[in-house]
C-alpha cells in the first residue's frame, strides 16, 4: 500500500463510494491495483459496479475533497454557509488516525509552502463506516489491573515503576522543556493536519558505541515530516536513570513471552556474558496539556524498530487513558467484531507495548471530558525555577524504543521521489499457512504478517509522493540476526 494507512484508505474509499459498498477484499484489491490512490480506486469501483449493475440507492459523495468537506461537521445553521467557518469549528473524536504516516521521512516543504490552513487532525478524520452482518459487538471494556491486560491485550502495565522522587524528578524535568517542544506537522490528503499534542525526540548515549549514538541521530531525523528536523537531544541525567531500571524490566518481561520468527534476535553476549535483548537507545516524549489534547488512533512506524518491536511506554503526571483497538484481519471480519480497550495509566506507570501490539493494535490517547489533578509528591529540583506549564494539568509520556542496527538508515531503501522509504504491516491480511506447521485457530491473532515499504513523499510535499512501494524482503534486504536465525 502507499503513503496512507490502509484502515485509513479502506475508510475513505467506502466512504465516497455509491452504496452498495463492495467487500473489503474488493476494495483492497482496488486500493492496490491503483496504488493506494483513493480517487483511482474509487473512479475504477465505481465504473465496474456502473458496468455490472444499476444500484437505485442514494448516490453518495464521489470526491475526496467532498469527503474531506463532509468530514467535517458544519453547525445546521452555517450548513449552507462559507468553508472558511470550519476552522472555528470543535474537533470530532477521531476513530481513525494516521499519525503513524508522520514518522518517516526528512522534510522537504515545510508548513510555510502550503495555501491551506493547517488543520488539526481531529478535524480530518472521522470513525470508519460501520461494517455490515450482524456479528456479536461488544461494549469498551475498561482493563483496570495488570492480569486483565495481560489477557486481553499484547501489553504488561508495571505500576510504581520508578522510585517516587525519581519518578517527580523526571516530570519535572520534562514539563520545563515541553514548552519547547512541537506540535508534529503532516500531509494528509492534500491537507496540512497537525496533532493535537506536542512531542520531542531523544537519543542515549553510551560510552564507546558512538557508531550506534550516530545511526539513532540519523534514524532520529526522519521521525519529523513536514518541517525542519529538530537535532534530537540525549536523554537527560534523570531519564538515563529511569532508562536503566526499565530496561532492566522490559528484558526480563521480553523473555517470559513466546517470541516472533522476526524480532530482534540480539547481539552475541559481550565481553561481561552480558546478551542484550532489548535496548532503549531512542525514546518519543509527548506533553498533552489539559482535557483536549490527545492522540488519534495508530500504530507506531517500524521503519527503524523492525517488525515485532517492543515499546516501552511511562506515564508521568496526570493520569490519562490508554486506548487500544485490534485491527480485523479482512477474512475475518465477517466473523467477528473489534473491541475497544480503556487501560488507565496512573503516575509512574509502565506499559510495555510487546511484539505484535503494533501489528495487530492501534492504539490512542483519546481527548477526555474531566481530568484528575496531579498532586506531585515532591517539589520540583532546585535546578528548576519556574514552570510554564501546569504540573498538576499535564501528562508526559516517554516511549523507550530500540532502533534496530539492522534497520540502520543507510539501509532504508528508496523510493522514486528519493527519500527513504517506511516500513509498514500489512495489519488487514495475516498469513495463515506458517511453516511451522500452526493451523487457522492457533494463528488466529498471532498469524504472521507481511510488510511493506512505503513511499513516505505524500506526508511532506504538499500530499504529493509518488506512491511507490514494494513488499519487505529480509533475506534479500540482508536483515537481521532474527529470533528465526537463532535456533
Ligand atoms: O502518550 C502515550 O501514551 C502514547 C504515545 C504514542 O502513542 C506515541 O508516541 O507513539
Ligand atoms: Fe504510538
Amino acid at each position: 500500500m502507499t503513503e496512507n494507512d490502509t484502515e485509513t484508505l479502506l475508510a475513505v474509499l467506502s466512504s465516497i463510494l455509491p452504496e452498495p459498498i463492495p467487500a473489503q477484499e474488493i476494495l483492497l484489491d482496488a486500493l492496490v491495483q491503483s496504488n493506494g490512490d483513493v480517487n483511482t480506486a474509487a473512479r475504477k469501483l465505481s465504473s465496474d459496479t456502473n458496468a455490472g449493475l444499476k444500484s437505485k440507492k442514494r448516490k453518495r459523495t464521489t470526491n475526496l475533497d467532498a469527503w474531506l468537506a463532509h468530514s467535517i461537521p458544519l453547525p445546521s445553521k452555517s450548513r449552507s454557509k462559507s468553508p472558511e467557518k470550519k476552522s472555528s469549528l470543535k474537533p470530532m473524536a477521531s476513530g481513525t488516525s494516521a499519525r503513524d504516516t508522520m514518522m518517516a521521512g526528512p522534510s522537504r516543504a515545510g508548513p510555510s509552502s502550503t495555501t491551506k490552513p493547517i488543520v488539526n487532525l481531529m478535524d480530518v478524520l472521522r470513525p470508519p463506516p460501520s461494517t455490515g452482518p450482524s456479528i456479536p459487538r461488544y461494549p469498551p471494556l475498561t482493563l483496570n489491573n495488570p492480569s486483565m491486560i495481560a489477557e486481553h491485550t499484547p501489553c504488561t502495565l508495571h505500576p510504581s515503576i520508578l522510585p517516587p522522587e525519581l519518578a517527580c524528578e523526571l516530570f519535572y524535568t520534562m514539563l520545563n522543556e515541553a514548552r519547547d517542544w512541537k506540535r508534529n506537522k503532516w500531509w494528509l490528503f492534500e491537507r496540512l493536519v497537525e496533532s493535537p499534542h506536542r512531542t520531542a525526540i531523544f537519543v542515549r548515549s553510551y560510552d564507546g558505541a558512538d557508531e550506534q549514538t550516530r545511526a539513532c541521530l540519523q534514524a532520529a531525523r526522519l521521525w519529523y515530516n513536514g518541517r525542519e528536523a529538530d537535532v534530537p537531544k540525549v536523554f537527560p541525567a534523570p531519564m538515563e536513570r529511569a532508562c536503566t531500571i526499565i530496561e532492566r524490566v522490559v528484558n526480563a518481561e521480553v523473555l517470559k513471552r513466546r517470541r516472533f520468527p522476526l524480532e530482534w534476535g540480539g547481539l552475541p553476549p559481550n565481553a561481561e556474558g552480558e546478551k542484550i535483548t532489548w535496548r532503549a537507545n531512542f525514546a518519543a516524549s509527548n506533553c498533552y496539556e489539559g482535557t483536549k489534547e490527545a492522540v488519534g488512533f495508530h500504530s507506531d512506524r517500524l521503519t527503524s524498530l523492525g517488525p515485532y518491536p517492543t515499546i516501552a511506554s511511562l506515564s508521568l503526571g496526570t493520569p490519562r487513558v490508554f486506548r487500544l483497538r485490534e485491527v480485523i484481519p479482512v477474512d475475518e471480519i465477517d466473523e467477528r467484531a473489534t473491541r475497544t480497550y480503556n487501560i488507565p495509566l496512573p503516575h509512574n506507570s509502565l506499559i510495555i507495548m510487546h511484539a505484535s501490539a503494533q501489528e495487530r493494535f492501534k492504539h490512542s490517547i483519546p481527548p477526555q471530558t474531566t481530568l484528575d489533578r496531579f498532586r506531585p509528591a515532591f517539589p520540583p529540583p532546585a535546578s528548576i525555577s519556574s514552570l510554564t506549564l501546569d504540573p498538576t494539568n499535564c501528562r508526559i509520556n516517554i516511549t523507550f524504543r530500540f532502533y534496530r542496527p539492522d534497520f540502520h538508515p543507510d539501509s532504508l531503501p528508496k523510493c522514486r521521489c528519493g527519500l527513504p522509504m517506511a516500513l509498514r504491516p500489512d495489519m488487514k491480511k495475516r498469513q495463515r499457512e506458517g511453516g511451522d506447521g500452526k493451523d487457522i485457530e492457533e494463528a488466529r491473532g498471532e498469524g504472521e504478517f507481511r510488510y511493506w515499504w512505503t513511499c513516505t513523499g505524500g506526508e511532506q510535499n504538499e500530499g504529493k509522493g509518488c506512491g511507490f512501494w514494494k513488499v519487505m524482503d529480509v533475506k534479500a534486504e540482508g536483515r537481521g540476526p532474527f529470533v528465526m536465525d537463532l535456533s
